[in-house]
């Protein structure tokens, strides 16, 4: 085992800030425009407070769970992200175990259909459409690093990758994404790849209770309540303080998954105290796999878990399912308390 090797994400960040580029630290850590909903998905877990039951017999906590019918040793999974390799050589490959989703719907729905096919016949269990990336937000850290658009392996042979896409107006990610994304994309597109699919399909960007109850209705089998970890719009809501809104509206119907600034594993109990079937992270991963390669990614991972497990015992609960909404005190409470 190495000596001092970081205790906690924030640790990892730190590393990982030290071992990157910055134009390629600054992609991955940075968000839209002013940055404010980056700062707030982090923030708005600091303003949940936990409420600690006691004298409960915690000598075994079970964190294992379910999600559309296959058990989980825990509710922590990796979020869907790109460009594992600007963290480091081994990309994706050092982070597949965690991995098990597809992306975004590409203006081209022939190169969208190869995945799903590829996805299927790899064993994949589900497709995750993001639906919050009609086109690129705004970023503005890659806007003045003029970020050169990450390869894809997995689009090889699929779309061509011009090397020389003008920079001159800042990120060439931002023109790849504007000659690739489908800014039309639409529920009818749900429809379609339900048509071409029979694995579960889970909408990812939801923050809104309307948009939540609309899912369920085109037959999504998950809701993911995302703001894209702030990358997307600045100023959407940080997604902590969106998720019981969208649980609500859900009434049980589907799973609901988020993601956004979990950083703690107090963070992931707060989020399966507000409902929360499971809780993604995306940031956190990149930070270890930076800084260590596979053994920080994992590292990332098993730290979260541990931390979690430690909240639970503290809080009194023996199992996920153990862990309800009394055991959080949200901002809303505190204020509906005053009244
Ligand atoms: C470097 C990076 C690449 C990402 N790529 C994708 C992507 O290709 N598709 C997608 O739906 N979300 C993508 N995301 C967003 C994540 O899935 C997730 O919503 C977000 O990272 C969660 O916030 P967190 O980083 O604070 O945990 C990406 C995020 C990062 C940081
Ligand atoms: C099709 C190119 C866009 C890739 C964007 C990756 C991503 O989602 C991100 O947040 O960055």
């Amino acid at each position: 085992m190495e000596d001092n090797l970081p205790v906690n994400v924030r640790e990892y960040q730190e590393l990982a800030k030290k071992a990157l580029p910055k134009m390629h630290y600054d992609y991955i850590n940075g968000g839209a425009e002013d940055e404010y909903t980056l700062r707030e998905n982090i923030a708005a877990y600091g303003r949940i407070l936990l409420r600690p039951r006691v004298l409960i017999d915690v000598s075994k906590i079970d964190m294992s769970t379910t999600l559309l019918g296959y058990n989980m040793s825990s509710p922590i999974i990796v979020a869907p992200t790109g460009a594992h390799k600007l963290a480091n050589p081994e990309g994706e490959v050092a982070t597949a175990r965690a991995a098990a989703a597809c992306k975004t719907v590409y203006k081209r729905r022939d190169v969208s259909a190869t995945l799903v096919r590829r996805a299927e016949s790899l064993g994949f269990k589900a497709i995750v459409l993001t639906v919050d990336t009609p086109v690129l937000g705004r970023r503005e850290a890659d806007i003045r690093n003029k970020m050169v658009a990450p390869r894809m392996p997995n689009l090889e042979g699929l779309m061509s990758f011009d090397d020389d896409l003008d920079s001159e107006g800042g990120s060439k990610l931002e023109r790849f994404a504007h000659e690739t994304l489908d800014p039309s994309l639409s529920w009818k597109d749900v429809e379609w790849l339900k048509s071409i699919t029979s694995l579960p399909i889970l909408l990812k960007g939801i923050v809104t209770a309307e948009d939540a109850r609309k899912a369920v209705e085109v037959g999504a089998a998950g809701v993911i309540v995302s703001n894209h970890g702030a990358r997307q719009l600045d100023y959407a809501p940080p997604t902590i303080s969106v998720l019981e809104e969208v649980v609500k509206a859900v009434a049980g119907a589907v799973p609901v998954l988020v993601d956004g600034g979990v950083r703690r594993g107090t963070d992931v109990f707060k989020a399966l105290a507000l409902g929360a079937t499971a809780v993604m992270v995306g940031r956190p991963v990149f930070y270890g796999l930076a800084a260590r390669g596979e053994a920080g990614a994992r590292h990332v991972i098993e730290m979260l878990n541990r931390e979690l497990e430690l909240a639970m015992a503290l809080c009194g609960c023996r199992s996920v399912a153990e862990v309800t909404r009394r055991h959080v005190l949200t901002e809303g409470d505190r204020i509906r308390a005053l009244l």
